[in-house]
Order: structure tokens, then sequence, then C-alpha cells
């Protein structure tokens, strides 16, 4: 019977539009040091000159004996011939959200690394296993409109530098498990994998004992699909003005029974709230019975105002809670979750405008009505050096700072299939295009 795994790792390394330095992202556990070995096996064998490989262990500094794991990796790579880095978590730990923290470092610290380490991109060893506890996990909550039954991505760029990618998302577990030992490799089964307080793990245990959540094959490419004509959507029926406000035809606003319509315009409005989550379900049916009525009038939504006019219908961030934000000599930071502002110089306070009257007056000259341009402008960034908070500051114009409007739903983690979607929002907004992956996928056919 042919090795499943090496086949899977051959395959992999097919998909790649031309060969290149791969950073394997490796716990120490069965499926990161299964995938490791695999790739290794192939491009050795195979002569597939031009691919090479790199690793990298984050030391999550969460448990005493994870400096020791780290070092086992080390030593395994080292015996492969293979480069490896270990990147310690330093620093104060959060003490609610503790996986998450640690995923969105450990992400970040293996980005770094392949940066050092000179690989393109990162391959992580995500297994069907893993995927069918994402999927169980994501159906008992309540997110609405979100990845739900599509599940892991098999691939996701991470803050617009660099793709992750899981090859080997569709093999189990025990068949990583049975290649290792056949080949007489051990690996480090983590005690936090046993700790009933984390849910990955109460759901694993669950589906352990009943069939639950399928994975079904084609979710990701019904999802892509569903996201190619939510961009479409976008392109023809949202226009976003300065940023700040976006405009919906009277037409087409209130077709809240279309499932990708309903994705795009609240994709949209998650940018304007800077928000990184659609919102929960119920939100969502509030929102569409108020949109489908066609009625003019207001309704607040995940920080957003949906101002409903016979002229169309506009979108733009609450005028309230807006935050009043510091910005070091030379340094840069997020404000409201919706603009990263850099500093090219002095340092920085960056408030809401309250007062814009040039915003304003830009926006009534873009079309937008006079009521929605007068609130929209109150929610712009106004940005000023820390020393000068007097009515006397400069203009706009002058201040030596880079502005720009950060897409929260998809600059951290865009999922491969969203990717034509992104691309239309990022449009939108003012931002560039998000670099495609270094692998041939079911997009680069839908882009034609
Ligand atoms: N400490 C680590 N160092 C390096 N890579 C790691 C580490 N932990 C996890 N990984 C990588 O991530 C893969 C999945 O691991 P795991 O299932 O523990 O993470 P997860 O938190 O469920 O996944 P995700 O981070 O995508 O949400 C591993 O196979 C490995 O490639």
């Amino acid at each position: 019977m042919p090795d499943a795994v090496i086949e899977t790792a051959k395959r992999f390394l097919k998909f790649f539009v031309k060969p290149c330095r791969i950073l394997v992202a490796v716990s120490g556990g069965s499926d990161s040091k299964g995938l490791l070995l695999a790739l290794h096996s192939v491009i050795e064998s195979e002569g597939q000159s031009g691919f090479s490989l790199a690793a990298c262990t984050v030391d999550h500094a969460l448990r005493p004996d994870s400096a020791k794991e780290a070092e086992d990796v080390a030593a395994f790579c080292a015996q492969l011939g293979i480069a490896h880095s270990i990147r310690r978590w330093h620093g104060d730990k959060p003490l609610t959200g503790i996986q998450a923290a640690a995923r969105e470092k450990r992400y970040e610290l293996l980005a770094e690394a392949a940066a050092e380490l000179g690989a393109d991109c990162i391959a992580t060893g995500h297994t069907r296993d893993d995927q069918r506890e994402t999927i169980a996990m994501r159906g008992t909550r309540d997110t609405g409109e979100g990845q739900g039954a599509a599940g892991m991505a098999d691939m996701v760029l991470f803050e617009r530098r660099i793709w992750v990618l899981r090859p080997f998302l569709h093999l189990s577990r025990a068949e990583i498990r049975s290649f290792l030992q056949a080949r007489g490799v051990g690996w480090l089964d983590d005690p936090s994998n046993a700790n009933p307080q984390f849910e990955r793990v109460r759901v694993r245990a669950r589906l352990a004992v009943s069939d639950q959540a399928p994975v079904l094959p084609g979710s990701g490419l019904q999802r892509a699909a569903s996201s190619a004509r939510a961009a479409a959507l976008i392109g023809r029926h949202i226009q976003v003005h300065r940023a700040l406000v976006a405009e919906v035809a009277a037409t087409q606003a209130g077709k809240m029974d279309d499932r990708d319509w309903r994705r795009a315009l609240l994709s949209v409005a998650a940018v304007l709230g800077g928000r990184e989550h659609l919102p929960a379900r119920a939100t969502i049916e509030r929102l569409s019975a108020f949109l489908k009525t066609g009625e003019p009038g207001r309704m607040t939504a995940a920080r957003v105002v949906f101002d409903r006019r016979r002229s169309g219908l506009y979108l733009y961030r609450e005028p309230r809670d807006l935050p009043v934000l510091a910005i070091a000599r030379g340094g840069h930071a997020l404000w409201d979750g919706r603009f990263n502002v850099t500093s090219e110089g002095p340092a920085l306070t960056v408030t809401p405008e309250m007062r814009g009257a040039l915003c304003e007056q830009r926006l009534i000259d873009a079309g937008v009505p006079k009521g929605v341009a007068k609130r929209a402008s109150q929610v712009a960034p106004r940005v000023r050096p820390a020393e000068s908070l007097g009515p006397h500051s400069i203009g706009p114009d002058s201040i030596p700072a880079k502005v720009e409007c950060r897409i929260a739903l998809y600059d951290t983690f865009l999922p491969g299939f969203d990717r034509i979607m992104a691309d239309a929002v990022a449009a939108l907004f003012g931002r560039d295009r998000y670099p495609a992956p270094p692998v041939h996928d079911v997009l680069t056919e839908m882009e034609g």
C-alpha cells in the first residue's frame, strides 16, 4: 500500500508555483514531526531540486518542560540536517484567553523565524482530526455568517506577509503516527492536550466516542465560490468614501435573504466598525428584518450605523466610544481597530475628528447626503503632533504621519478561500490586494 503520508507530501510539493524554502512549524507533536520528516524524505529521495526546509519551534514558556522539549526538536532537526530556530515567548502572559493569545504570538514568532531563515512560506501539521474539532467548535458558537462548515482553510495569509499552508489537513493523525512508528521516530504528547479546561480538549473527547461533524469534501471550494460571488456583488453595489462611509444602492440594500450579499454587506460593515469578526446571528437577524422593510430609518449593529434613506443605504462607525491614542515618536499603533497610524517624526495624538468640516465637505462633494456626511466625519481620525493640542494645530496634510485603513476582518488572518472577497473589500478601502499564495489554488482559476 503506498504510504498516504509520503504521497500527500509529494502532491503538496507539486502544487507550488515554483520551488521554494519552506519553514515547517514543529511543536514536537506527531503531526508536525511527521510533516517535517515526510517533506524531508520526498525532497531528498526525489531530487526535488530547488526546495529546501527550515524549522521552528515556539517555546510558549507556559510549562516548565517547554524549553527542554524545544531542544529535543532542535536535536531531531540537526540529525536531518535541517536549520532550526527556537523562538521563546517572553514577557507577561494574559490570565484569560491564553490559548488565543498563544496562537497569535506563535504565528508572529513563526513569521519572524521565516524571515530570518529565508523561508517563503510556513507549513503546519494540522490534520483532519483538527479540522473536525474546529468544525464542531464553530458549530456550537453563535458566529452567524462565519466560516462555519467550511472549517479551517488549507492555507491562511498571516498579517499580509506570509502564507501558512496546511498540507496534512486531509490526513488522519493515526496515519501520521503509523508513518512515524514505522520509521522508529517518537513524538511528544503535549500535556495540555489532556486538560479539560480547554474547549478543544473537551470536543476531542466527545468526537472520539461519537461520529459527529464529518468533514465535508469540497466545503472549502464552496466557500471560495461564495466568496467570489460576494466579491462581484461588492463591486457592483457598494462604494466606500474616504474609508468612512459605505454607500449601497437602494435596490440592493434589502436583499438580506441572499447569503452571499449578506456576507458582502456585513464584511464591509465589520471593516467600518473595526471588527475582526462578523456579528452574531441574533444581530444579523435583527438587522435583516430592518433592512428588508425598505423603510427609511437608522439601526446600529456591531458599532456601525445602518442609515436607510430613499437614496440608498449608508453605513458608518457609530459616533461614540471613540478612543484617544498616544503614539511615541517614530512609533505606530492601531486607532479604534480601523486605522493604522505611523509617526514619521514627532510623537502624535490621535482623537476623533468630532468637528471635521473639511472631511464633511469632502464627503458631500462625493455625493453623500449632508446628514450622513456630518455624522461620518465625526468618526474620522484626527492626527496631531502631541504637543500641539490647541486650536491652532497644523493642517492635516502637513503632519508627518501615515494613516492607513485597517481591514480588521482579513489583515491578521486571511483564509485562502476568501482571498477574492478580501481583495474586493481592500479595493473599496484604498488598500493593496493581498499577496497571492506560493501554490496554485482554486482561486487562481476563478480569477481568470
Ligand atoms: N509550539 C509550537 N511550535 C511550532 N509549531 C507549532 C507549535 N504549536 C503548534 N504548532 C504548529 O501548529 C500545528 C497545529 O497545532 P495545534 O493543533 O496545537 O494548534 P492550534 O492552536 O489548534 O492551531 P492554530 O494555531 O492554527 O489555531 C502543529 O502541527 C504545528 O505545525
